[in-house]
């Protein structure tokens, strides 16, 4: 381990002692092998003796221009660090680089205003550029020469892509597309780093040729001067105002006033516009420019699983510290890790995590598969990657957001602390589950491909491996629970069936009764977001049990046992959340149920004393925690009594106000 070892507190240093397992093994599986640990932490030694991770004033101390100005200036030396030292350990593009990602958290316990850029500018010109403009943007990207974001949403529409406001006209005498913004609601709104940061932007608007709408369309747009930075003329932007989290994001609003672009803008590897106006659809398929927004939500599984994880360690590792209460009278008090309902609270978050983690893992290399195929021209394993990116990023960020908010429950009064890092990661975690698809609005897109596969294999035709389970229910295979990982995956399974099987039975005697299709749909959303919900937990069940057994084929028994302990956790956790759907839609009887219940609290016990090894286990530096509660020294009374005596309110004994407002209330002067 790389971490300081002294000073250690004795609970959390006894909590180490009596680990079974041996710590390192499980670096490396979730890292991807030993040379990938190592290579990780080369890049953490890097970044964290670049001393570009230090704050004079921690962060939350900071006004909200004054935490803007520190994370461009950290972003900036940070890019400069990434083109120098950086590339020359991983020795491939940095974005792509996982260490990387982490380690930024050293640097941004918010979020640094080049997110975009690397998270979604990049991306677009690598998905959507022909090869001629991918030579003119993506080296001045990468080498950013251009700083850029994406401008989707607007203020009057995120969701309904197809209502955007902005329009982008062809003007065949000049060559040029004229951008304008047509009403108040059509202003782009939201845009990470727009407000202050970027010089261009990738603008989603209504593409308009010989007075025909072709629907929404790319843009690549220059907004700021590369020298003086100010707007260009025919461009109004600006920031949109303090938010929940992603306070150094600025992001933006965005008008433009007929403002012209050259045609050679509009990215056109799969749609184009002839210098004549003529409009050449794409010919594969029709939502081949909402490909980032897969991409960032194939990521954002990554997202959930990291954030949690680095949650669950700060509140693990202080349970081991904090001792409350007594068990029985005049004992001492115990640690609260020792409370049952403590490790209800923690536990699954540490499962939640690697099943999360190796499912973000299976659903890239899935994404990477689909790619590959697209270059060869076969689009046909898209609707079930837009299917599983959709419900895998809604389920997911969802789970994380309530696991890291129990996260916060479990450290009590101290978890409210900002210095304590729950609240930031919560508020990152949160809008999660509302950007790049709202939780719902995915779930539904899940729906329509479920009740898609329902019908087809009704229709006798075979549907795609992660709803073969339709055929199988279709078949009439009943099912019979078994307390096995198989057994219970195929419960999952059965209860995802009959959910979309009621969904299809809704929707046709709704339809029978009079309702055309839309209404039908509609009248049954609410069951058809349950059954999207019940779909993905299966695919995440199937995945991490799978996912488990593969990668600890060749590890010691000791770490076998501990990974299977928390895939039976996790099962078992999920199995007495959804008693009520399996007792309907699986054979599953109370005397299995109270089984269930008995397997799980036993588990909680195995599991205890392995709780700090675990967490210790993601190997997240106290660097990228950023927590007074969960270092890894456990000093977490000394680390809020010292950043209490460093708050700048305490820098004067008596503030200005008493002498202006309390002083003339106390004397009835005021
Ligand atoms: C670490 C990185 C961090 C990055 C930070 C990111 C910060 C945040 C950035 C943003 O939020 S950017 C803006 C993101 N915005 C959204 O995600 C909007 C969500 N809305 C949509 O995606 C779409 O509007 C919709 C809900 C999918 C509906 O689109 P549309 O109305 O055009 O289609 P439908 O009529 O519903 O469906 C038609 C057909 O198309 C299929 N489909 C839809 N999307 C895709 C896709 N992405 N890929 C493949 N196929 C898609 C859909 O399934 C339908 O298929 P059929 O059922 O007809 O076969
Ligand atoms: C921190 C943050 C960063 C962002 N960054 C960017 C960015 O960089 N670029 C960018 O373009 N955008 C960005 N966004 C915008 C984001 O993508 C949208 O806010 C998101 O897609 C949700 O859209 P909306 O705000 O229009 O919500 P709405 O669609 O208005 O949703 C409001 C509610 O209505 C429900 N609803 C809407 N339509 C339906 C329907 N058809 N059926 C059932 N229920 C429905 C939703 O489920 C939701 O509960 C960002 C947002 C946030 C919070």
């Amino acid at each position: 381990m790389v971490l300081k070892k002294y000073n250690i507190n004795p609970d959390l240093a006894l909590e180490r002692q009596k680990c079974t397992f041996d710590i390192e093994e499980i670096i490396n599986i979730f890292d991807g092998g030993k040379e990938k640990t190592s290579q990780r932490r080369k890049i953490e030694d890097v970044v964290l003796k670049s001393g570009l991770c230090h704050d004079d004033v921690p962060e939350e101390c900071m006004s909200l221009k004054e935490r803007y100005e520190n994370a461009v200036r950290k972003s900036c030396f940070f890019s400069k660090l990434m083109k120098t030292e950086l590339q020359e350990i991983t020795g491939i593009e940095d974005f792509e680089t996982p260490a990387i990602r982490r380690i930024a958290d050293a640097l941004f316990k918010d979020i640094s205003p080049f997110l975009l850029h690397l998270g979604m500018f990049v991306p677009t010109i690598i998905g959507q550029c022909t090869s001629e403009q991918l030579m003119i943007w993506l080296p001045k990207a990468l080498d950013l020469q251009i700083i850029g974001g994406y401008a989707q949403t607007e203020l009057g529409h995120g969701t309904f892509i197809r209502g955007l406001e902005t329009t982008a006209t062809y003007d065949a005498d000049t060559e040029e597309f004229v951008l304008h913004t047509p009403t108040l609601t059509a202003h782009k709104w939201w845009a990470g780093g727009l407000g202050k940061t970027i010089n261009h932007c990738i603008v989603v608007a209504q593409l308009y040729t010989k007075g025909v709408c072709y629907g929404t369309h790319l843009f690549m747009v220059q907004i700021r001067d590369l020298d003086t930075h100010m707007p260009l003329p025919g461009i109004k932007v600006g920031e949109i105002g303090p938010r929940m989290g992603f306070s150094s994001a600025d992001n933006g609003f965005l008008g433009f006033n007929n403002f012209r672009i050259p045609r050679n803008n509009m990215l056109m590897k799969h749609a184009q516009v002839q210098k004549d106006g003529t409009y050449v659809k794409p010919a594969r398929h029709g939502k081949l420019t909402y490909q980032t927004m897969v991409f960032v939500r194939v990521t954002l599984v990554n997202e959930a699983a990291f954030n949690l994880s680095k949650a669950v360690t700060i509140a693990v590792r202080y349970s081991a510290v904090r001792r409350q209460s007594e068990m029985r009278p005049n004992e001492p008090e115990p640690q609260i890790l020792d409370y049952p309902t403590q490790q209800h609270k923690l536990f699954i978050g540490i499962a939640t995590a690697h099943a999360f983690q190796l499912t973000a893992n299976w659903l890239w290399n899935t994404f990477k598969s689909v790619l590959s195929d697209m270059k060869k021209g076969d689009v046909g394993t898209l609707p079930e990657l837009h299917a599983l990116s959709s419900c895998l990023k809604a389920v997911c960020t969802s789970d994380a957001a309530l696991l890291i908010e129990q996260c916060r429950y479990a450290c009590g009064g101290h978890g409210y602390m900002l210095s304590s890092n729950l609240p930031y990661i919560y508020s990152f975690v949160a809008a999660t589950r509302t950007y790049e698809g709202d939780y719902t609005i995915l779930l539904l897109q899940t729906a329509r491909f479920l009740v898609k596969a329902w019908e087809q294999a009704e229709a006798g035709k075979t549907v795609t491996p992660t709803v073969s389970y339709i055929s199988r229910s279709l078949k009439g295979e009943k099912n019979s629970w078994r307390s096995t990982d198989e057994g219970i995956i195929k419960s999952f399974q059965a209860v995802a069936a009959g959910k979309i099987a009621l969904c299809v039975k809704s929707i046709r005697d709704r339809m029978k009764s009079g309702l055309d299709y839309e209404d039908a749909w509609l009248l049954t959303t609410v069951q058809l977001v349950d059954a999207a919900e019940a779909h993905c937990r299966s695919v995440i069940l199937e995945t991490y049990c799978n996912e488990v057994r593969r990668l600890t084929k060749s590890s010691s028994d000791n770490v076998k046992i501990v990974m299977h302990q928390l895939v039976t956790l996790y099962l078992s956790y999920w199995t007495l959340q959804r008693t009520g759907d399996l007792l309907r839609y699986s054979s599953i009887s109370e005397k299995d149920i109270d089984f269930m219940q008995r397997q799980y609290e036993e588990l909680l016990q195995h599991i205890r004393p392995n709780a700090v090894a675990l967490v210790d286990a993601f190997d997240l530096r106290d660097e990228i925690l950023h927590s007074s509660l969960g270092a890894y020294d456990g000093r977490v009374y000394e680390r809020l009594m010292e950043q209490a005596e460093n708050n700048p309110m305490n820098a004067e004994p008596v503030n200005q106000s008493f002498h202006k407002y309390i002083k003339p209330l106390l004397q009835g002067k005021l």
